[in-house]
């Protein structure tokens, strides 16, 4: 590999089960590449479902010495955890960077989120408190405990491979939860940089795992994660056809179900916005990762009368943004993540444009090749475009018009998704009205950067169930427990 990291012993190339360093049973190898220019970086195993089998098996055998530790302890080794990722940060940036493509700013800022799971998660693992409610007899009491659900399966994708795995395992190991991590095709070696931490860190053998694999095996270890009846809880972030899919497969046993899953956001500009703070929030919101996050604005609604003069102000500053391989200095944006996140991309601009959408700036591969897309405007683009109803996940900001803040709010709403929603304007009304009425998780008001540890992460309608992050967090890795106490008098 010709990245050079301070602490080699980061890059790992075998899969992590029990606590070992391990090959797939069957040998198979899968190749990671960097996006940016094809260059070959590592071979980890390409599991199946008998090794991922043996690492259920395994989070099973290590979960009872777990569970039974108290909170503080793991909290401790959760902290130790959080420490070392971020002494390792600019390795793990850098290895993020060549493995998935985003400018290095950006790796080392996700892998600060990243690690804010964690710091997060080892302080809420000692608040998983219990409640005690008045009992409905004379002689009864009820008392409600919290206790870790079981083994865990997490299935993780490439646009964020070290945040959206700790968003998972660290509130699973502070329940007191061991996890089998499934990471995508496309990024591995996060994961497995991540695995030698928390082993460093001093999580116990057994309680976490990561079962790499090819997209072609993915049915097959998603299959044994989903029905193997160890498994108490599936935890997916990704696309919704695919976690439709977990989520049908996991009811066969009854398995708790958390899913963050497509997007589609609409961003709303009001005709009384601060327009440069829009077009800040825009950027931040739309560019971030190359277009390529579930909660980045999809669909951009414009007020008649601020219409052309957004558009000439996100010109403005589109036009300056640097594009180029992720490892370079002053790159802003990076390549999109494979020639399907490409495919897809052309596809829409060209739907768009055969239906009478104006390419206002970019609409073509960049000059550099490969996966590098221009960063992208469309103006007069209407609700029957393809980019209305379908996640981009590309640099492609979509200008729809609208006239009345009923109309906005309608065109918002007209999605099965229900992720995220911005908005700008600075009536304090309608910031209400219009945050009251927007059917989705997750809303940023004059703000374009919503995601923080610290607040719940997820989505209603298709985009999702349960929540990430912040106290609601760790609830989703816990079952609550009723204790009915009768001849208390
Ligand atoms: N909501 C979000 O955060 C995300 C949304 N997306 C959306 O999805 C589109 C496609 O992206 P893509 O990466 O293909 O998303 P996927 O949903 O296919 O991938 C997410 C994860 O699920 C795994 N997976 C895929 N199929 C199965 C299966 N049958 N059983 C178990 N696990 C499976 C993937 O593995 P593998 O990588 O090996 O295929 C990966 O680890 C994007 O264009 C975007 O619109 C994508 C990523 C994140
Ligand atoms: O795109 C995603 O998969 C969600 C992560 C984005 C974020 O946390 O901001």
């Amino acid at each position: 590999m010709t990245i050079s990291l301070t602490n080699p012993q980061l890059l790992r190339e075998s899969a992590y089960i029990n606590g070992e360093w391990v090959k797939a049973r069957s040998g198979d190898l899968l190749p990671v590449t960097n996006p940016a220019n094809g260059e070959h970086l590592a071979n980890v195993p390409d599991m199946g479902a008998d090794d991922t089998r043996q690492a259920i098996q395994a989070a099973e055998a290590a979960w009872p010495e777990w569970r039974a530790r108290p909170a503080k302890e793991r909290a401790g080794i959760l902290r130790r955890w959080f420490d070392l990722v971020m002494q390792n940060q600019e390795d793990l940036a850098r290895l993020m960077t060549a493995e998935q493509g985003k400018p290095l700013a950006e790796a080392r800022g996700e892998v600060n989120y990243g690690a804010s799971f964690i710091e997060w998660f080892a302080e809420e693992a000692k608040r998983a408190y219990g409640d005690v409610i008045p009992g409905h007899g004379r002689d009864k009491r009820i008392v409600v405990i919290k206790q870790p659900i079981g083994v865990v399966a997490a299935i993780t994708p490439w646009n964020f491979p070290v945040a959206m795995i700790t968003r998972k395992v660290a509130p699973a190991l502070a329940a007191g939860c061991p996890v089998v991590v499934k990471p995508a095709e496309d990024t591995p070696l996060c994961a497995l940089a991540l695995a030698v931490l928390a082993e460093e860190a001093g999580v116990p053998p057994g309680i976490l795992n990561i079962v790499t694999c090819s997209k072609a095996r993915a049915p097959e270890v998603g299959e044994e994660l989903t029905t193997n009846p160890v498994v108490r809880k599936v935890s997916f972030t990704g696309s919704t056809p695919v976690g439709k899919l977990l989520m049908r497969q996991a009811s066969g046993t009854v398995k708790k179900v958390s899913l963050e899953l497509g997007g589609n956001a609409p961003f709303i500009i009001f005709d009384d916005a601060d327009l440069d703070a829009a077009v800040a929030g825009l950027m931040a919101s739309k560019y971030r990762n190359t277009g390529q996050t579930c909660v980045c604005a999809n669909r951009i609604y414009v007020q008649s009368a601020v219409y052309d003069e957004f558009v000439e102000k996100l010109k403005a500053a589109v036009s300056k943004m640097v594009v180029g391989a992720g490892l370079e200095g002053d790159t802003q944006q990076g390549p999109l993540i494979n020639a399907a996140a490409l495919d897809k991309v052309q596809r829409h601009i060209e739907d768009a444009t055969t239906k009478g959408a104006k390419v206002a700036l970019g609409g073509k591969v960049h000059a550099l090749g490969g996966t590098f897309f221009e960063p992208t405007i469309l103006t007069d683009v209407t609700q029957d475009m393809l980019v209305a109803s379908e996640e981009t996940f590309g640099p492609v900001a979509p200008l729809f018009r609208f006239d009345t803040e009923e109309q906005a709010i309608a065109m918002a709403n007209d999605s099965e998704f229900g992720l995220a929603a911005y908005f700008y304007s600075n009536d304090i009304r309608r910031i209400w009205h219009v945050a009251e009425a927007l059917e989705t998780g997750m809303i940023g008001i004059n703000e374009g950067i919503i995601s923080t540890e610290a607040a719940p992460f997820g989505g209603v309608k298709e985009s999702g169930l349960g929540r990430e992050g912040s106290r609601y967090g760790l609830d989703e890795f816990m079952e609550l427990k009723y204790l009915c106490l009768g001849g208390m008098r």
